[in-house]
């Protein structure tokens, strides 16, 4: 095992690192062929100052190539894929993702990745010292996996997954890598801005955190030419835009390789999730497809801006109908009834100002409920409680009335 846990140290193969520093429209964004689907794709810089500045991931692959997707489909079927009836090619949405070899019908299942396939907070570790640390010192999933993968990934060859990590991309788009002038600049009237400097912080407090407690303590299984901030930020931003939640495994995450190439439209609803009777993960067709033509899942009924948080991309603009924006609602302090009312919103663990999404194709029954609370005059005190939250007593009052929203803009 000794051997095994000999890692691929950056000193001796990382070579020089100068990201692009750009943000960029897709070519198909665009391209007038391509008007319904085109996205924004966000490109990736460097900023942070850390010990391994100016170096570059040594693993991954370019993602506008089909570099190692071929061995990749080889080894799935090797390891117990069934036959698939797509494949990884370029595509125009997403650069590689996968296509339909044979007419495929709506309502059919694909996919059927067996659980030996997927990596969790439970698989099995290369370097098994190194897992028992973490999982003795009680690191939750996302860090434990973040870690795992660094940590296979940098065995290369000696590593089960070789030919998984080999075709990950070797720079995942995501904000993690946006300096905070890009971020100020490209997000400055986006309620993501703030998001995601939260996010980054989140993953520069976790390594750290990590780096401190356990990592400084066990450098001969956590050298710092492996496990350090550009490694993590790689780590975490292809767990941000690949990792799965299985509904039908108690909400488990999981990386499940092939599956992770299947590209997100707004125009499809089906998603990822384990099926039981044939004990992998498979998702069942909204549509049919013709071959040649790029098979789509759902990434979740997202805005443009959450996707651009977590996937690095946003959609062509208009094509996206679970877009929206942030709308803030507050009981004013000057409101007569202000404690009455602060006590109804308790009662449903709502605060006194409360977030809701405008969307294109209308807004949640939460945002009229929260509004007529808050213009609810003293003389329907007893009713506060059912009117802050209850869609049906909402329907009741409101066929004879509106409620105005006054939008402010705030210094
Ligand atoms: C789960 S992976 C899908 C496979 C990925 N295209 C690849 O080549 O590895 C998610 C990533 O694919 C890209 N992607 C997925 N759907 C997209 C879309 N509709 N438009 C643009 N990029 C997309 C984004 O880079 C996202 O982070």
């Amino acid at each position: 095992m000794a051997e095994a846990c000999h890692r691929i140290l950056q000193t001796t193969l990382i070579p020089a690192f100068s990201p692009p520093k750009k943000l960029y429209s897709s070519p198909y964004a665009q391209c007038a062929a391509f008007p319904k689907h085109a996205a924004v794709r966000c490109s990736v810089s460097t900023s942070s100052r850390t010990a391994t500045e100016g170096q570059k991931i040594p693993w991954g692959c370019e993602v506008d190539s089909l570099e190692n997707a071929s061995a990749l489909q080889q080894w799935l079927s090797d390891s117990g894929l069934p036959p698939q009836k797509m494949a990884i090619e370029k595509v125009k949405i997403g650069e590689r993702g996968l296509v339909a070899l044979k007419n495929i019908r709506k309502g059919e299942k694909l996919l059927f990745v067996p659980p030996p396939l997927f990596i969790t907070a439970d698989s099995e570790w290369s370097c098994p010292e190194a897992g028992e640390v973490l999982k003795r010192n009680g690191v939750p999933d996302w860090p434990l996996i973040a870690t795992y993968l660094i940590s296979e990934a940098s065995l290369m060859k000696s590593s089960r997954w070789n030919n998984y990590i080999a075709a990950l991309p070797r720079q995942p788009y995501s904000l993690l890598y946006w300096t905070r002038a890009e971020l100020d600049r490209y997000l400055e009237a986006s309620q993501i801005r703030e998001r995601a400097i939260e996010r980054i912080n989140n993953v520069v407090g976790t390594y750290n955190d990590l780096s401190q407690r356990i990592f400084s303590k066990h450098p001969e299984l956590f050298p710092e030419e492996v496990f350090n901030m550009e490694t993590f930020k790689w780590s975490f931003g292809i767990l941000l835009s690949r990792l799965v939640r299985l509904p039908s495994m108690d909400g488990r995450v999981a990386l499940v390789p092939w599956a992770d190439m299947l590209n997100h439209s707004c125009d499809v609803e089906t998603f990822l999730d384990y099926d039981k009777s044939s004990q992998g993960v498979v998702f069942t067709t909204d549509r049919s497809y013709e071959p040649g033509e790029q098979v789509f899942i759902s990434y979740g009924q997202k805005s443009n801006g959450e996707l651009l948080l977590s996937y690095g991309f946003v959609p062509k603009e208009g094509t996206n109908p679970s877009d929206s924006v942030e709308l803030s609602l507050s009981i004013k302090k000057s409101d007569k009834c202000y404690n009455e009312k602060m006590d109804a919103l308790k009662k449903h663990g709502l605060s006194s100002c409360q977030c809701f999404p405008i969307r294109i194709t209308g807004w949640p029954v939460e945002l009229m409920a929260f509004a007529y609370l808050a213009v609810s005059p003293p003389s329907m005190s007893q009713q506060f409680a059912e009117v802050a939250t209850n869609p049906l007593f909402l329907h009741k009052i409101c066929f004879s009335c509106s409620v105005k929203v006054h939008v402010k803009i705030s210094s």
